[in-house]
């Protein structure tokens, strides 16, 4: 997947680019980001890239031209039919399924606003695709532009090692995950559950199983809702409900 993001701050995107899971996949060739910045794209002895809102008000608003010029290069620089993605609180929002949807795509070209956000026209003529990240305002794109980044690149193939993770990231089945622990067996007096001890593959996968749907309906009884449960899942959720009165 290659990805060029367009912004202001390309230095931030060290942190997808040089660690963990998205900076082996940098290095493994699965993923490539680059990074353009409007600034390198101003005329002016300033490098002017906001002006004043229109309409008065607080704040700026970022220019047009060193933007259209900073997303040609952009989009010049991946696979051909980039699809270009503005970050921002107005945006389609983004859950596992929409990280799915993206990572099925050759390349992608990220605009990451800052100040106010960016002049309309230019939106209307350029972006493909508007996502958020969730509801809440954040002093930029940059850090939204990395989580889709990270999310969409778990999901490429061989990014992650055992692939196994990624089925059973349960978030892909539409649950929250189970809980999990490692050593030392005993910590500040708590055992670790005895079925984990045991050896027994079928009887862990249907506790971790049972413990993703309790949690689920627990904390998330929405995302329940959206889910359609086996046979399997129902029986498991109906015991863990159960044994929440003992
Ligand atoms: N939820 C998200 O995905 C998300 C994304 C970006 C973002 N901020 C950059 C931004 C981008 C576009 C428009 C306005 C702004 N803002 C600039 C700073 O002022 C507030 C408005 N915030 C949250």
């Amino acid at each position: 997947m290659e990805i060029s993001v367009v912004s202001l701050f390309p230095e931030m995107f060290a942190a997808v680019r040089d660690y963990g899971v998205t900076g082996r996949a940098v290095q493994n060739g699965l993923l490539s980001i680059q990074c353009c910045n409007p600034r390198d794209f101003t005329t002016d002895r300033h490098q002017t890239v906001d002006d004043r809102p229109y309409g008065g008000g607080p704040g700026m608003v970022m220019k047009t031209e060193p933007l259209q010029q900073a997303i040609a290069v952009a989009k010049a620089s991946v696979a051909p039919g980039a699809t270009v993605i503005y970050l921002s609180p107005q945006g389609r929002q983004l859950t596992q399924a929409g990280l799915a949807e993206l990572a099925a795509k050759p390349s992608l070209v990220l605009l990451a606003g800052r100040y106010e956000g960016v002049d309309e026209r230019l939106i209307d003529s350029e972006i493909d695709e508007e996502w958020s990240i969730g509801d809440y305002v954040l002093s930029g794109g940059e850090l939204a532009a990395m989580v889709m980044i990270d999310g969409l690149s778990r999901l490429l193939p061989g990014v992650l090692g055992h692939h196994l993770s990624a089925e059973q990231d349960s978030f892909a089945e539409g649950l929250l995950d189970c809980p999990h622990y490692t050593r030392p067996e005993h910590f500040r007096g708590m055992a670790v559950p005895g079925v984990l001890l045991s050896g027994n593959h079928e009887a862990i996968r249907r506790w971790r199983l049972k413990q993703s749907l309790g949690r689920t309906w627990l904390r998330r009884r929405d995302l329940l809702e959206q889910v359609e449960l086996s046979d399997e899942q129902n029986k498991l959720l109906a015991e863990f409900i159960r044994e929440l009165d003992d």
